[in-house]
């Protein structure tokens, strides 16, 4: 089968926002949301299509792109091979030159929409730039552990260059406990860490770079105003978190783990499946060690989350180190 070469180009104005345009009828996938751009015209090379197609679509003269992704996708009517773009200086006010409407949004408000599908994985890489890097994310939890040795392993894993933590607080901590997680926050932050509640409501005052929400906050329609991931089980789950505005999921279990005997892994491939339709970036969950990272990153997470392999770690400082060697080799 042909396979017809396209450009696109995915604009980014100084706020962060990309423009999106809406498929107008008459063209196949009428209705639909995509990123300006068309078919590459036999004798042009994909970079003068982007020129030439933003141009007729909606009036900018590009100054500068920059190639993104190139995708490979098959619908019912053709297989179209999509050379994205990354464009952030141009000349002109963007408009649909055509008649389309055209949207400014954050990437995280895009799967909102009705997106050509071939377009969430762009959605999904452009939110996993702004994940912490590297994507190694710490889930610490009060109750599983005595808060001086829970205490020594965070700050341990920070000294070693950990830049996310995940704070998941089920139950009520006594005063004692909340006045030290605050300062834990606190120093995470100043270490130039992330730090994101998992917290039921009303969230206690502690620094934080934003909200992890459980499946079931998530279900009851929990929507915090601040940045939000979630963590998810299957597509159906990554779907609603990713129509709600979440910046990651945290999927699981890829592998079997000792929490959870009795709940069977996802498994690689059907990781990596969900990678591919998923809109945003997907962070590996269950059964890591060190070892596994490298599988765990080919299925194409954007991450991985660790919950007892650092904080019952012997040494979580060496323990720590051995996991982001992989992004630090
Ligand atoms: N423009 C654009 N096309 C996309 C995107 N994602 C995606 O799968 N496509 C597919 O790429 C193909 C190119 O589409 P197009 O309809 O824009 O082509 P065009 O501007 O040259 O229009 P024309 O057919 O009127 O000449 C379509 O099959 C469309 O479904 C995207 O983000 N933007
Ligand atoms: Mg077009």
């Amino acid at each position: 089968m042909t396979v017809v070469p396209v450009a696109t180009g995915i604009l980014e104005d100084e706020n962060g926002r990309l423009l999106i345009s809406l498929r107008p009828e008459g063209k196949p996938w009428p209705g639909f949301w995509e990123f300006p751009g068309g078919k590459v015209d036999p004798g042009e090379t994909p970079e003068e299509a982007l020129h030439r197609e933003l141009w007729e679509e909606i009036g900018i003269r590009v100054q500068d792109a920059e190639p993104f992704r190139t995708l490979d996708y098959t619908y019912p009517e053709r297989t179209v091979r999509l050379h994205f773009y990354r464009v952030r200086r141009w000349d002109g006010a963007a408009h649909g030159k055509e008649g389309q409407q055209i949207r400014w949004l954050y990437p995280w408000e895009i799967p909102a929409l009705e997106c050509l599908p071939a377009n969430l994985r762009m959605t999904a890489a452009v939110l996993e730039e702004s994940l912490p890097h590297p994507p190694l994310c710490l889930i610490v939890d009060p109750a599983r552990v005595e808060p001086q040795a829970f205490a020594h392993a965070w700050r341990e894993a920070l000294r070693a260059g950990l830049q996310w933590v995940i704070l998941r607080c089920k139950s009520a901590v006594d005063e004692e406990s909340a006045k030290l997680l605050k300062s834990l926050c606190a120093e995470s932050l100043a270490a130039g860490a992330q730090v994101w509640l998992n917290h039921a409501e009303p969230l206690p005052d502690w620094p934080h770079s934003g909200r992890h929400l459980t499946q079931s906050q998530l279900e009851a329609g929990l929507r915090p105003s601040e940045p939000f991931g979630a963590s998810c089980h299957n597509a159906g789950e990554i779907h609603q978190a990713a129509q709600a505005g979440a910046r990651y999921a945290l999927l699981s279990p890829l592998f079997s783990t000792r929490s959870h005997p009795d709940t069977l892994p996802l498994g690689e491939k059907a990781f990596a499946e969900l990678v591919e339709t998923s809109a945003i970036p997907l962070i590996a969950l269950g059964g890591l060690s060190v070892e596994r990272v490298p599988a765990a990153m080919a299925t194409g997470a954007s991450g991985v989350a660790i919950l007892s392999g650092i904080l019952d770690a012997p040494d979580p400082f060496v323990t720590t180190s051995d996991f982001l060697r992989y992004w630090r080799p």
